[in-house]
Formats: C-alpha cells, sequence, structure tokens
C-alpha cells in the first residue's frame, strides 16, 4: 500500500457535494451545491441531489487530477442521508481503483485545512458553521471540546432567523449586509461557562418590532461576542496563542473582525482561511485524509458506516504528536497582577481587588451591560453561597466594574488536583447547588485550596436557579475542564462525585443530566 501521494476526498455532509485531489498542494477541487428552492436544507432532497451528481463530479476531478492513491470521504458528522450517498460513492470507487479508504471526521477537517491554510502548529479553533459551534484544542492525541453550543449551531441559528424575516436560504451572508445599517439594541447574551446556546437570542430577534437592520446588526454583534468571548477563555485557560477561525460562518467579516481585535489584545497570532478552505469542501477531506493515509488511519470496507452524530472528540489523532502544555494564561504586568480572560486580579497582601476591563472587540453597550450586570452580580452570590456553607473570599468594596476582597492565600485546585481535594470541592459544589446558585463557570482555576477548605472564587458567570439542567452543565464544564487538562480524569471525577453526593440530595438527578449533557447528539 502506498502511504502518501494523491488522495480523492469526497464531501457532502449537507448542501455542498463537493470533491478534490490533494496532494503535496491542492491539485483540484469542484463543487456542486445543493440550493434548497424554499426554505431550509431537506436531508432528503439534498441526498437526492447528491445522489444525480455525485458520478459527474467525481469523474469530471478525476479526468483533471492524477489517479489517486486512496480515498477519503466525510464519515460524519453530517446529515444520515447525504453522508450515506457519499459514504457509498466512496467505498465503490476505492474498491474498483483498490486502493484505501479512509473515513474523515467533517469536524476535523475543518480544522486541519484551517491549520494547513495558516501555517499554525497549535491553535484554539473557533469553528463556526451551520450546524456546529466549537472551540477546540489539541491536548494528547485528542482535539478537545473547550466549549460548544448547547443548542443549535450558529450558522443554522441566524439561517433560522433570515427564513422568519422572508429572507432566502442561506441567510447568513444576507444578514451581514442588512447588519452594516443596523445601530444596537439589547438582545439575550447566553454564555454558561465554557458554552453557549442562541434559541433564546434567535427567539427575542424574531419577535423583536425594530428595523430589520437593527436586529441584523444586534444579533450579530450580541451571537458573535458569545463565540469569542469562549474562545478567549479557552485561549486563556491554555496558554496556547494562536487562533484560527473555520466553517462557513467564518466568511463573515465583523466576526473576523472581533477576533482579530481580541487576539491583538492579548497578543495571539489570528489566522481565517481563504474562501475555498472555509465552508464545506472537498480539499478539506482530501487533504485530512491525505495526512490520515500518512499515519495508516485507514478504514476496513466493513467498518465505514457513516456516523450522523460522530463527534470531533472521538477520533484519535494519529499524525500529531504530544505537545508539550503551554501555561495558562495568568500572564502578569507584574508578579502580583494576573490577567483572567475577562479581569484583571491585583493581589495585594491582604486583599484582591478585581476589575472588570471593557473588551474592545464587542459593542461598547454591550460591554458595559456585560461589566457591570457581571460585577453585581457576583458581589450578590459571594455572599450568599457563604451564607450556605461555601467558602467565599469576604469583600470589602464593590463599584461598577470592581470588587474588592479578602485575599484566599491557598493553591489553586488545578495545581492541587487529587481525589481528596476533589471530593471536598464536590461537597462544596453540593452546598452551593443547595442554595440555588450556579456557579456558571466551575473551572479548577475557580477553586482555592486553604486549609483543607475549598474556596470558590469567580462568581462572574454565575446565577441563581434550582433547575437541573442549570445544575447538570454546571457540573459538565467541570468535568469538560477535567477531561481536556487532567490525565487521570476518571478518579478525580469520581471523587468529585463522593463529595457532591454527600452534601446535596439531588445530587444523582444531576448527574443523570450531566451524562445526557455529555451524550447529546447536538447535530440539529
Ligand atoms: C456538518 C456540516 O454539514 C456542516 N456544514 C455547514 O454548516 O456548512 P458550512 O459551509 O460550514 O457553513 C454554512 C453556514 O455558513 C453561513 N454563512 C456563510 N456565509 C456567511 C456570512 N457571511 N455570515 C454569516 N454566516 C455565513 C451560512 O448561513 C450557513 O449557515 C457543519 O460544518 O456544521
Ligand atoms: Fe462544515
Amino acid at each position: 500500500m502506498q502511504r502518501s501521494g494523491p488522495v480523492l476526498g469526497i464531501e457532502g455532509t449537507a448542501w455542498n457535494l463537493s470533491a478534490a485531489i490533494f496532494d503535496t498542494d491542492l491539485i483540484c477541487l469542484k463543487s456542486k451545491p445543493y440550493k434548497p428552492v424554499v426554505g431550509g436544507i431537506h436531508p432528503r432532497e439534498a441526498a437526492q441531489h447528491h445522489a444525480a451528481e455525485i458520478g459527474a463530479l467525481i469523474c469530471s476531478v478525476l479526468d483533471e487530477g492524477p489517479r489517486p492513491v486512496a480515498v477519503a470521504f466525510s464519515q460524519g458528522p453530517g446529515l444520515g442521508p447525504c453522508l450515506r450517498i457519499v459514504g457509498t460513492a466512496a467505498r465503490a470507487l476505492a474498491l474498483s481503483l483498490k486502493v484505501p479508504l479512509i473515513g474523515v471526521n467533517h469536524c476535523v477537517a475543518h480544522v486541519e485545512i484551517g491549520r494547513y491554510a495558516s501555517g499554525f502548529e497549535d491553535p484554539i479553533v473557533l469553528y463556526a458553521s451551520g450546524a456546529n459551534t466549537q472551540v477546540f484544542g489539541y491536548l494528547n492525541n485528542r482535539y478537545r471540546i473547550f466549549g460548544e453550543t448547547l443548542d443549535i449551531g450558529i450558522g443554522n441559528a441566524i439561517d433560522k432567523f433570515a427564513r422568519s424575516k422572508g429572507l432566502s436560504h442561506p441567510g447568513g451572508p444576507q444578514i451581514e449586509k442588512l447588519a452594516k445599517d443596523g445601530t444596537y439594541i439589547p438582545l439575550p447574551y447566553t454564555v454558561k461557562g465554557m458554552d453557549l446556546a442562541f434559541s433564546g437570542l434567535i427567539s427575542a430577534a424574531k419577535d423583536s418590532h425594530e428595523s430589520i437592520a437593527n436586529v441584523c446588526y444586534s444579533l450579530q454583534e450580541t451571537a458573535f461576542a458569545m463565540c469569542v468571548e469562549v474562545t478567549e477563555r479557552a485561549l486563556s485557560q491554555t496558554g496556547k496563542n494562536e487562533v484560527i477561525l473555520v466553517g462557513g460562518v467564518g466568511a463573515n467579516r465583523r466576526l473576523q473582525e472581533m477576533l482579530r481585535i481580541m487576539c491583538e489584545a492579548r497578543g495571539a497570532s489570528f489566522a481565517v482561511p481563504e474562501m475555498q478552505f472555509l465552508g464545506d469542501n472537498g480539499a478539506m477531506i482530501a487533504y485530512t485524509g491525505r495526512i490520515m493515509l500518512e499515519h495508516g488511519s485507514i478504514l476496513e470496507v466493513k467498518d465505514s458506516r457513516v456516523n450522523p452524530s460522530y463527534r470531533a472528540d472521538q477520533v484519535p489523532v494519529t499524525w500529531r504528536s504530544t505537545i508539550p502544555t503551554h501555561n495558562p494564561d495568568c500572564s502578569s504586568d507584574n508578579e502580583n497582577c494576573t490577567r483572567g480572560a475577562e479581569a484583571v486580579v491585583e493581589i495585594c497582601e491582604q486583599s484582591v481587588i478585581k476589575r472588570r476591563v471593557g473588551k474592545h472587540y464587542r459593542h461598547p453597550d454591550l460591554d458595559h451591560r456585560l461589566i457591570t450586570e457581571r460585577t453585581r452580580a457576583e458581589a450578590r452570590l459571594i455572599s450568599e453561597a457563604r451564607r450556605f456553607g461555601v467558602p467565599t473570599p469576604i469583600m470589602s468594596d464593590i463599584t461598577a466594574d470592581t470588587i474588592v476582597m479578602e485575599r484566599i492565600d491557598g493553591t489553586i485546585l488545578k495545581d492541587a488536583l487529587s481525589s481528596s481535594v476533589l471530593k471536598e470541592a464536590g461537597r462544596m459544589v453540593g452546598h452551593l447547588h443547595n442554595a440555588g446558585i450556579v456557579h456558571g463557570d466551575l473551572t479548577t482555576s475557580n477553586m482555592i485550596l486553604k486549609n483543607d477548605r475549598c474556596y470558590l472564587i469567580d462568581f462572574g458567570l454565575g446565577y441563581t436557579s434550582t433547575e437541573i439542567e442549570a445544575r447538570g452543565v454546571d457540573i459538565h464544564v467541570l468535568f469538560q475542564v477535567l477531561e481536556s487538562t487532567a490525565p487521570d480524569e476518571i478518579h478525580l471525577k469520581e471523587a468529585f462525585i463522593d463529595g457532591y453526593r454527600e452534601t446535596f440530595s439531588e445530587a444523582d438527578d444531576v448527574l443523570i443530566r450531566e451524562h445526557e449533557i455529555d451524550m447529546r447528539g447536538r447535530y440539529l
């Protein structure tokens, strides 16, 4: 078997049927997009389109390029009927050419072509497309999903709003044009820890009586600021210093601009692949197929079933080496001043001064709103939690953007990960949930160990809720952080669960929900 050479890639997970040949460079890329006559993408209609066009498309690519040494195809995620057409064609072709078959994860392919186009080695990736909105970072042979949408993808959300206003599919580019003449109106902004949700925003946008330009402008300002916030948190948490934007929504100039501003402010590099590699395309499948072939990741036909809910973090990334972990960004102007994703924290001898800083990437009104709301909410929750037995810092002053509080002189939990510590953390989170408080950003950086007590800090994204779902998301955030940063995550999770059950009678319901959140097929 030849381990390298030209690879044919076939993409057809949704709207774009596309095929390409990639050798050391792109040799040939052709697409035959499906365009719905009315409404959004109809899976069966799209599949019929793909079935009718795929033969001619592949022939024309094969006519132009060299004979491929392997056939790669999008194995998922995507629309089942579309995936099956592409899978069947790829299998038949690999068998008749007598070459290996390679099943490519569509999301991973977006990431890999982004790395190829940018030349970046180890970026944080914002993948913003129709069906998906995820923030990835590479760790120990997997793409870890640091944050993602809990309901629908940002592109589908925008397209849905556009359809409700009588615009044709896809709505994204039209919304971008209409937004140019708009001014800002407040709309719901939903970031839960590292995750996002768009349906509340879309309902409010649909119901708004403001001019279409104002709603389009504000929809973009809000939805994109949410994505950039989560990307910045991932950068800050991992200490990486490169960002790429991939997926169809990446074509949006305003989203690009916001990410560029955020990266500049953090001293990180930013890149967007050229248009032909941004939305769904065959080149990304051919390119990823080629690197998978070089590393022996090929499929037997019997194992080549398509998978409509195939997640990027299920893929063993055989082609990347283990990269030493970066230092998480607590970058200091001086040793007593750390800058997190959202605030500057000055550590004095006795006190800590936490000041939220403006983000130039987001609209000034939205910026002001988020800063004052979060400062106020944080102060309220810090004292409320303490009343219910959770160790939190005592506050001495509160202004519109600043909280002055007692300094907790201990060890940040992520530097003290052990079963006994996680058990204590579990007990405290149990108390917190018992108090009807959801932390909103339960990471191991927001817990401090002192005298065997686990202090909780940074309630900036917290809120009061007794909903199982909200509590489940809280725990899910913590588990995701453990998964993406700790090698022995299973024991740590078990210890946390033990402690959580000790102090919180509804723990089991929440843990079941957390598992559901983790398993949720998010291809909507
Ligand atoms: C699984 C796969 O099938 C799916 N692909 C997909 O969604 O197609 P993609 O080409 O990556 O993205 C299409 C989306 O990209 C949006 N889009 C394109 N240009 C845009 C623009 N200028 N502003 C905002 N959205 C834009 C469209 O409205 C549409 O929702 C995915 O990657 O999630
Ligand atoms: Fe895509």
